[in-house]
């Protein structure tokens, strides 16, 4: 179940922000460690997982699977089962990697598997993928091909050539090439449609396929071939989340302040050089010291014209900057995000003219004209990336009231405590250099 709805006045940033923040394992490392720790032909080791709704869901899953996990604070030890179970049902709550990347474990179990999720999260696209584990030979049953639905597999699935359309969604590749390795044909996947978003994930399933010993040929454009075998157990440490990093780089534009990540993944599958170029548009200054990527902003922004669609999960946070940017800005590429948590671009739309400024939701992305923003309704439609977005306009406009800051829980539980932390943390220093009366 989600967490209870919990109000909150994002806090107004009383002086530039100046501080050095951590930021929690990525999401998407993360799950697909845990399902491919599951694939394997033994145990491996996880360190620094993501805690988070997201991640608890995807663990509870495969112990559904069969799969043991053994939690020893931030280690869990995955060890894979002989063969998956079958007679469970699945909560996906609002999660696309569960949702697209557990049915095809499933279609490895021997027999049924239910799926379910949260209300919100049946509006959510997965036709292209349970339509391609039917033509690879599970049989799904649903009113929708959409959730609920219901896989019933095979341990012994042939596997083969299936053509989708992933337009929608890179998770619905990413999903079926985890699996291609266990398949006795492997897998040939062709997309046919409209261009793939996000398609730097997709590159992170392939590499991390690689680094378990599975051969992926992705020589031909929207073509990937994996060949059938072993995916070996490999031990890692999980890299910082980028798009949970982006809300705290965005505040450091927004204040013209100073805040480093340490940690930052230099080589990823995450959208790490799409944020390091929306933040240098906008007018940051990006550098490194040390692991730590270091953003400095100058207090105003400039509007920005960008394809985003390597990126989506990015647009909340751009779309609030650019809100309070000096000029209009032009956010491209992503008519998909209308499937993501919520339909993302209806949100910001409503949002943010609701606070003044002038939305406009074109075919594929949204045109912003900003305005001196005030009001105090920020919905959050469920949708974590809302909270972000909602706090970053919170630290210049007042009174800024998110009806509900729990569903930030999906990827970040503790998000309020380390935003605030960064306020304290940059007030203090502040007081240290002598700029801030430190008397309460
Ligand atoms: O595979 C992944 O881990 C993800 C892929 C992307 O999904 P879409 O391709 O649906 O945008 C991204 O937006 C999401 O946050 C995480
Ligand atoms: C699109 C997102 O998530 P999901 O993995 O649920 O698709 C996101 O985190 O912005």
């Amino acid at each position: 179940m989600p967490e209870a709805p919990q109000q909150w006045i994002a806090p107004l940033a009383p002086v530039p922000v100046n501080a050095t923040v951590t930021v929690p394992g990525s999401k998407s490392e993360t799950n697909r460690a845990l399902v491919l720790a599951a694939l394997s032909s033994g145990p491996s080791a996880i360190t620094g997982g993501l805690e988070a709704r997201d991640t608890a869901l995807m663990r509870d899953a495969l112990r559904t699977l069969g799969v043991t996990i053994e939690e020893n604070g931030d280690v869990w030890v995955v060890t894979p089962p002989e063969q998956f179970t079958a007679g469970g049902t699945i909560d996906c709550g609002l999660a696309g990697t569960v949702m697209r990347f557990v049915p095809p474990l499933a279609a490895l179990a021997g027999g049924e598997v239910g799926f379910d999720g949260d209300r919100q999260a049946y509006d959510r696209p997965m036709e292209p993928l349970l339509g391609a584990l039917a033509a690879l030979g599970a049989t799904v049953e649903g009113d929708r091909m959409a959730l609920p639905f219901m896989i019933s597999g095979d341990p012994a699935l042939r596997g083969g050539s299936v053509m989708l359309d992933a337009s929608a969604s890179s998770q619905f590749v990413s999903g079926l090439l985890l699996i291609g390795a266990r398949l006795a044909d492997g897998l040939d996947l062709r997309h046919q449609g409209p261009s793939i978003p996000s398609t730097g994930h997709i590159g992170m399933t392939v590499s991390m396929l690689r680094q378990r010993g599975v051969r992926v040929d992705d020589t031909q454009p929207n073509r990937w071939i994996v060949a059938p075998g072993e995916i070996k157990p490999r031990d890692v440490v999980i890299e910082p989340d980028v798009a949970n990093a982006a809300p705290f780089l965005g505040a450091a534009l927004l204040t013209g302040g100073r805040i480093a990540i340490p940690r930052w993944p230099s080589t990823t599958g995450q959208p790490a050089p799409q944020l390091r170029a929306v933040l240098e548009k906008f007018g940051g200054k990006v550098s490194f010291q040390g692991d730590s990527l270091v953003v400095r902003g100058r207090n105003e922004l400039h509007g920005i014209d960008i394809w985003l669609n390597d990126a989506s999960e990015l647009t909340p946070v751009v779309a609030a900057l650019a809100a309070l940017a000096l000029q209009s800005s032009h956010i491209h590429g992503v008519a998909h995000i209308r499937g993501h948590e919520t339909d993302r671009l209806a949100a910001l739309e409503s949002n943010l003219d609701a606070l003044g400024a002038r939305v406009r939701q074109t075919h594929d992305g949204l045109i912003i004209h900003p305005h001196v923003l005030a009001g105090i309704s920020w919905p959050t439609y469920a949708d974590h990336r809302m909270v972000h977005a909602g706090a970053l306009l919170g630290l210049v406009v007042d009174e800024i009231t998110l009806d509900d800051v729990s569903c930030v829980g999906k990827t970040m539980p503790d998000f309020v405590e380390r935003w605030q932390k960064m306020i304290d943390d940059s007030v203090a220093a502040e007081q240290v250099a002598g700029r801030l009366d430190a008397s309460p």
